[in-house]
């Protein structure tokens, strides 16, 4: 790699619109991340916005408020974003009908600004139920129906604690892979 290759590599960003409805996680999985460690946390009443930095790259997280009244302000925030997280709380399946219209809604809202974004799908607070089977999830989001390149996981925001950063490595090669295609 020459001098010049190396500057860009290191300067690499990444923005990612976190979203999903109340409660899932977010603003959990978005500080501990930040910080390193579990915060109190209150339902968001717009956004958070913060960039963490791992391996070289730096990702830009935008954690929007999933309440009914505030999600809407998700889509003044898709623009230029490479990956959507999409988080939702697997102990609540009596939501997941819920999350998966939100999904397909947010979708075909704003089916030309995310139409190359890989969208990374956690299955959060695992904790809570481990025996929970993931791939399900996949089949009551109808993730099949989309056409852009997915993948789910699960996740515990408040147990994961350094595991969380494997986020990030997936989602890289996922957009890697996603631009070399
Ligand atoms: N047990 C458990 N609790 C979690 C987990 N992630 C988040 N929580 C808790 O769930 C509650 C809601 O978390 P938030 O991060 O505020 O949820 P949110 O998705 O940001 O919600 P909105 O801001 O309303 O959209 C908090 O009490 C968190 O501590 C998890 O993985 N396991
Ligand atoms: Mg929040």
């Amino acid at each position: 790699m020459d001098e010049k290759e190396s500057e860009i590599s290191q300067t690499r960003e990444i923005e990612i619109l976190m979203v999903g409805l109340d409660n899932a996680g977010k603003t959990e999985l978005l500080y501990t991340l930040k910080n390193g460690h579990v915060v109190a946390t209150i339902p968001t009443i717009g956004y958070n916005v913060e960039t963490i930095e791992h391996k070289d790259v730096k990702y830009t997280i935008y954690d929007i408020g999933g309440l009914k009244t505030v999600r809407v302000l998700r889509n003044f925030y898709v623009e230029n974003k490479q990956a959507v997280i999409y988080v939702v709380d697997v102990s609540a399946g009596e939501r997941f009908e819920e999350a998966k219209k939100d999904l397909h809604d947010l979708v075909e809202e704003n089916s030309s600004h995310l139409s190359n974004a890989v969208f990374f799908i956690l299955a959060n607070k695992i904790d809570l139920v481990p025996q929970f089977d993931v791939h399900s999830l996949a089949e009551h989001l109808g993730l099949n129906a989309l056409r852009q390149k997915w993948q789910i996981h699960a996740s515990s925001a408040v147990k994961d604690g350094e595991k969380l950063f494997e986020i990030f490595d997936i989602l890289n090669k996922m957009i890697e892979d996603n631009n070399n295609k």
